[in-house]
């Protein structure tokens, strides 16, 4: 048995006590137990340990004394803290204090057993940590692609180390297209499950209906059309990272049954009797201020609450515009790989003038479909302000066009002043969106995947985006009708 595989437990109750050690030496774990904040901290300092799990309350203290005391220490530790029932507060303030996870009671012995394990880079009931050689590589390259010398971007990549480490949840607030989801990805990549699954949902482009079958899976059976069981994307990013993002989108009647599955750390499938644990990490992202979202009531504050325990803000890329020729010469490397051109072009100095002089509404992302235009239409080894086809000017007020959805900003936004208002705009955005979608079909030989990659959609939502607009294809075959 290796120092660590070493656990230390705090709990005064002594029943409690003994059933956390009987359920750890099960699993070959070797451990300490102390009663009290002072009996702990005498063990800490004689010894290290894999982790130490800690009742919130102690006779002499809190479980927040020994987080702080580890913090400060700066001890490798990972911490669990055990709360009492419904204490929203608690478990928040043990996140926020650095604990690796929470547990609460009455504690759930499978969970307690899969949350330990977590907390030391295992599988729950498997004795040696699950990593290998790839995911040791995966781990760490989001991180590295993110690009960007500023002051601010670097603040963010600290953030994302620091929180890497914990389970905790954290909120990414930023506008559309300033890499969240590259971030979301950077924290997933940077903590102890970088090898587990990351599971990316857009929360805005799941019809309404169909939100709680997509979450938490279905029965076969349970309604028309569910012909075998399916799981949802709770259960697909068991032990990884589920991101919500556009979590703001997401109706109150699924903000109170996220909720509860955050609550319970376990979802039931629509038409399912039981409930099915669930161990993941929870990242969310809004272009939205949820703050503001929940004084108008249209963002449940404990759902708020329970999210938005670390937040990180995005900044938008002409608050650090300075960044733009970093994150460019990134792009174009993976552009031009993608697309099998080599050498990689260069901007031209005139061309990275131009660029630092635009204000970019649509953030990186549009900062990509300029190079990928440039690229394609361009051909020289060296690209030039006129290959990059930038309007003159783009006063602030057009910045809202930062908040378009996914895929539906495309670079750069200029709307001819001229052109008639649409008597009704629902109808006249489908039928745009209708010929961006045909018109990436065609361009990708209609690959719903690689059309849905041009318009910086997944395949899923590239799927629920045709099916609304009724556009059928299948792949590598022109539309029906
Ligand atoms: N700092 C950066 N360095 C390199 N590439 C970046 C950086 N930030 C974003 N990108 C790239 O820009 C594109 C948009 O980023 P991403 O999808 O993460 O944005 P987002 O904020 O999640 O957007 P949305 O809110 O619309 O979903 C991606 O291709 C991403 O890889």
């Amino acid at each position: 048995m290796s120092s660590t595989d070493r656990l230390l437990v705090v709990d005064d109750e002594p029943d409690l006590r003994t059933l956390y050690e009987l359920t750890l030496l099960r699993e070959g774990y070797s451990l300490v137990s102390a009663e009290t904040v002072a009996e702990a901290l005498a063990l800490l300092q004689a010894e290290s340990f894999a982790a130490v799990i800690t009742d919130m309350r102690l006779p002499d203290g809190s479980g927040l004394d020994l987080l702080n005391w580890l913090e400060q220490q700066r001890r490798s530790e990972r911490a669990i803290v055990i709360t009492a029932h419904g204490s929203a507060e608690n478990a928040v303030e043990a996140l926020k204090a650095g604990a690796f996870d929470y547990l609460t009671k009455p504690v759930d012995l499978r969970q307690f057993r899969s949350v330990v394990a977590t907390a030391l880079g295992r599988v729950a009931g498997k004795p040696a940590p699950r990593r290998d050689e790839a995911a040791g590589k995966a781990k760490g390259q989001a991180l590295a692609r993110l690009a960007g010398p500023s002051a601010a971007m670097e603040q963010v990549r600290e953030l994302i180390r620091k929180v890497g480490r914990s389970m905790a949840p954290v909120l990414l607030q930023g506008e559309s297209g300033t890499g969240k989801e590259l971030v979301a990805r950077a924290i997933h990549g940077e903590g102890s499950r970088a090898d587990q699954p990351f599971v990316a949902v857009n929360c805005g482009a799941i019809p309404e209906q169909l939100l709680e079958a997509e979450f938490f899976g279905y029965r076969k059976g349970a309604f028309t059309g569910a012909n075998e069981d399916r799981e949802g994307f709770f259960q697909a990013a068991q032990g990884g990272t589920l991101f919500l993002d556009e979590i703001g989108d997401l109706p109150l009647a699924m903000q109170s049954k996220l909720l509860r599955a955050i609550q319970e750390r376990s979802v039931r499938p629509v038409g399912a009797v039981a409930e099915l644990p669930v161990n993941l990490r929870l990242l969310s992202a809004t272009h939205k201020d949820l703050a503001a979202e929940v004084a108008a009531g249209r963002f449940r504050q404990d759902l708020f609450y329970r999210l938005n325990v670390i937040q990180i803000r995005v900044p938008p890329l002409r608050e650090r515009i300075g960044d733009v020729a970093a994150i460019s010469a990134g792009l174009l490397e993976r552009i031009a790989r993608d697309a099998g051109v080599h050498p990689v072009p260069r901007l031209g100095a005139d061309a990275l003038a131009r660029l630092a002089a635009y204000n970019f509404p649509g953030n990186v992302r549009e900062l990509e479909n300029v190079l990928h235009r440039a690229l394609a239409l361009s051909g020289a080894t060296e690209l030039c302000a006129e290959d990059l086809d930038l309007p003159d000017s783009v006063s602030t007020e057009d910045s809202s066009f930062g908040a378009l959805p996914a895929g539906t900003a495309p670079a750069p936004l200029a709307l001819p002043s001229e052109e008639a208002l649409p008597s009704d705009l629902a109808a006249h955005l489908d039928e745009v969106e209708r010929k961006v979608l045909l018109r990436a079909l065609a361009q990708c030989r209609y690959n719903r995947t690689a059309a849905g990659a041009r318009l910086g959609l997944s395949l899923r939502q590239m799927r629920y985006r045709m099916a609304r607009l009724g556009i059928q294809v299948d792949d590598g075959e022109p539309p029906l009708g």
